[in-house]
């Protein structure tokens, strides 16, 4: 009955009514718009899937697409929502896709909005803001390998969002699988009972429609909770829409990803953003299914997409709230912006290529609005900019995107993290009109006559492990300068194990050293923990006693004649030969701390 009457309401076309199954309706081939009006609000429930990297959030999500009939079942759909090019190639999610399911469960119909979510802990930052428009996760747990330390920063981030958690316990088609013992392992770093893990393969299917029985029946719908303090969402309040994300389209636009917490927005309506004031007239609204589905209107506690002539993304800013014109409300608590982690000047290969490169990046960064960017130059690089990154994955993502979206090819300088210095000349207070000032070109890292102290960024750091490499891990940790906070037991043989790392050091190569000293077994997350005082020094490196900007670093007191050392070697391996001997000096101020020379080497005779 249920199929015939969404037949009736232009949610099927023909052809899939006939197929439907009792449970499962399409909304594809739909001939008309969807009435949205069909799914009060509580009957919507907005959910995220969140894992450690590979633990298989997408190809659930894949399962759950075809489940309810939103793709077709074919033997090609792999990572649906990974849309990205860089996303297929690399096997990773780098930006949240939302998708919206339409399910009977009980004799009721259900709408269900699903954000997958990247894993990788460069991009946890899209995974908080998705979880804002969520009231539950399906937290994925590899039931070979376990909880992983993604998955304890993914668990963290839901249970302090005060999200309901259902753990699924997946791949356990494989040989190795122990999903008892997983299960064993959530109970105690969780403290979620074990009876409420739900089993599945996502690759072959089996359980996956108990997970949707559990996303309806254990995750609340917006209505049932007090968000923000705020009363009930309900439709009859006036429009209060989050803008949790914004792409941006050439042709359309700033298409705004939102969560109605109240009200109903429509196609015609005139809209205000909270953040710039400004008015817009809605052009379309609907919801992605996973491509966009135009729709009459939107309601409360939906989510979906909304286009209203925004030339900008910085018009859509992430977290702003929308409402309607003369009917202003009190706006939802935004997101803290993005905290860039690493810097590094990005320079055009040929200078003729400068105002192509800008066009590229501009347009780059209005899809991706984490990246910050700062006009830079070098002697040698020319004109550039210093661009903030997520991580050193959101910089090769980025640059492999400039690449294949906007074919712009870029010379990237070695990464730095923003230090800090505590100003104590007044020239230099004046200058910068402030005491406290982040440095994030080592080229301008002031000289320690000027300064009080310096600081450097630091992260609290999870690691898991098997208990073999414990011993190994702690050796590198400590050669890391970190600091042990905490160490536990998480089954029989395998610890959990927290540092607090001074950023700079785990930047570059700590993880491939941590894999390599583990058999690839370790795994590793960090969050951001502020700044600590510490003894940093700039160290110059010259080129036959000439000073070369672009190769200026900073580093710890401590490490710095290692360090030094290991550059002149590096750059005595890869300079070019010439026909003039070359010395390759590393000198802290004026005190040379290591020497390479390259000789010329001449043809024999
Ligand atoms: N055997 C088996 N393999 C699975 C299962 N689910 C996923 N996989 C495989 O695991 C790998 C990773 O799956 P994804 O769905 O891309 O994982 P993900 O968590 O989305 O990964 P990221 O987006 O990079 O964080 C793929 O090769 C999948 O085919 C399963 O139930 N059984």
């Amino acid at each position: 009955a249920w199929v015939a009457e969404a037949a009736r309401l232009g949610l099927l076309g023909p052809h899939l009514a006939s197929r439907a199954p009792d449970r499962w309706y399409s909304s594809a081939d739909r001939k008309e718009k969807i009435d949205m009006s069909c799914f009060p609000v509580e009957n919507t429930r907005n959910f995220s899937i969140v894992a450690h990297v590979d633990h298989g959030k997408s190809t659930l999500a894949d399962r759950l697409l075809e489940l309810t009939g939103a793709i077709d079942k074919t033997k090609n759909n792999k990572q649906v929502l990974d849309k990205l090019q860089v996303e297929r190639e690399r096997g990773i999610t780098v930006k949240a896709q939302t998708a919206s399911l339409f399910c009977n469960y009980e004799g009721k119909r259900y709408l269900l909005n699903l954000i997958d979510t990247p894993g990788h802990v460069d991009f946890s930052y899209e995974v908080s803001r998705s979880l804002s428009a969520c009231q539950g996760v399906l937290l994925v747990v590899d039931a070979n390998e376990g909880i992983q330390a993604q998955t304890v920063a993914n668990f963290f981030l839901a249970f302090e969002a005060q999200l309901s958690i259902i753990p699924v316990i997946n791949k356990i088609d494989l040989k190795n699988a122990d999903p008892e013992r997983v299960e064993k392992q959530i109970e105690k770093v969780f403290d979620i009972p074990g009876d409420e893990c739900i089993k599945i393969s996502a690759k072959l299917g089996t359980n996956v429609e108990s997970v949707l029985d559990a996303v309806i029946k254990r995750i609340p719908s917006i209505c049932s909770l007090l968000i923000f303090n705020s009363p009930k969402a309900h439709c009859r309040n006036p429009l209060r829409a989050l803008v949790f994300d914004s792409t941006f389209d050439q042709y359309r636009g700033v298409i705004a990803n939102v969560a109605l917490f109240d009200g109903v927005v429509s196609k015609g309506d005139k809209i205000v953003s909270a953040h710039t004031q400004k008015t817009y007239e809605v052009n379309e609204v609907g919801v992605l299914n996973p491509n966009e589905q135009p729709t009459h209107k939107l309601y409360a506690g939906q989510v979906g997409y909304l286009i209203a002539g925004m030339k900008d993304v910085t018009e859509a800013q992430i977290g702003d709230t929308l409402y309607l014109h003369k009917q202003p409300v009190e706006p939802l608590p935004g997101f803290k912006s993005a905290k860039p982690m690493v810097f590094a000047g990005v320079y055009p290969i040929d200078q003729s290529e400068y105002n192509n490169l800008k066009s590229a990046i501009e347009k780059l960064t209005l899809n991706d609005s984490s990246v910050t960017v700062h006009r830079d130059s070098s002697l040698a690089l020319g004109a550039g900019w210093r661009l903030g990154f997520l991580g050193l994955l959101h910089m090769e993502v980025f640059n492999q995107r400039l690449e294949q979206e906007y074919n712009a090819s870029v010379i990237l300088t070695t990464p730095t993290v923003p230090y800090k210095a505590v100003l104590s000349s007044a020239k230099l207070i004046k200058e910068y009109r402030e005491k406290e000032i982040t440095i994030i070109n080592p080229a301008q890292f002031p000289d320690k006559s000027k300064v009080t102290e310096y600081l450097e960024p630091v992260v609290l750091g999870t690691i898991i492990t098997p208990d073999e490499y414990t011993g190994k891990i702690m050796m590198l940790c400590q050669a890391r300068r970190a600091v042990q906070k905490n160490m536990m037991f998480i089954d029989q043989n395998r610890v959990m194990l927290k540092y607090l790392f001074p950023l700079n050091e785990i930047v570059v190569d700590f993880y491939d050293s941590l894999k390599s000293l583990s058999s690839g077994y370790a795994s590793f997350d960090y969050e951001d923990a502020g700044y600590q005082t510490a003894e940093l020094v700039k160290m110059d490196i010259l080129l036959n006693g000439n000073i070369v900007e672009e190769l200026v670093t900073v580093v710890h007191k401590d490490k710095a004649y290692s360090v030094g050392k290991a550059i002149c070697e590096r750059l005595k391996d890869s300079l070019p030969r010439q026909l003039f001997e070359i010395a390759i000096q590393a000198a802290l101020g004026s005190k040379i701390i290591a020497r390479e020379t390259m000789v010329v080497i001449l043809p024999e005779k």
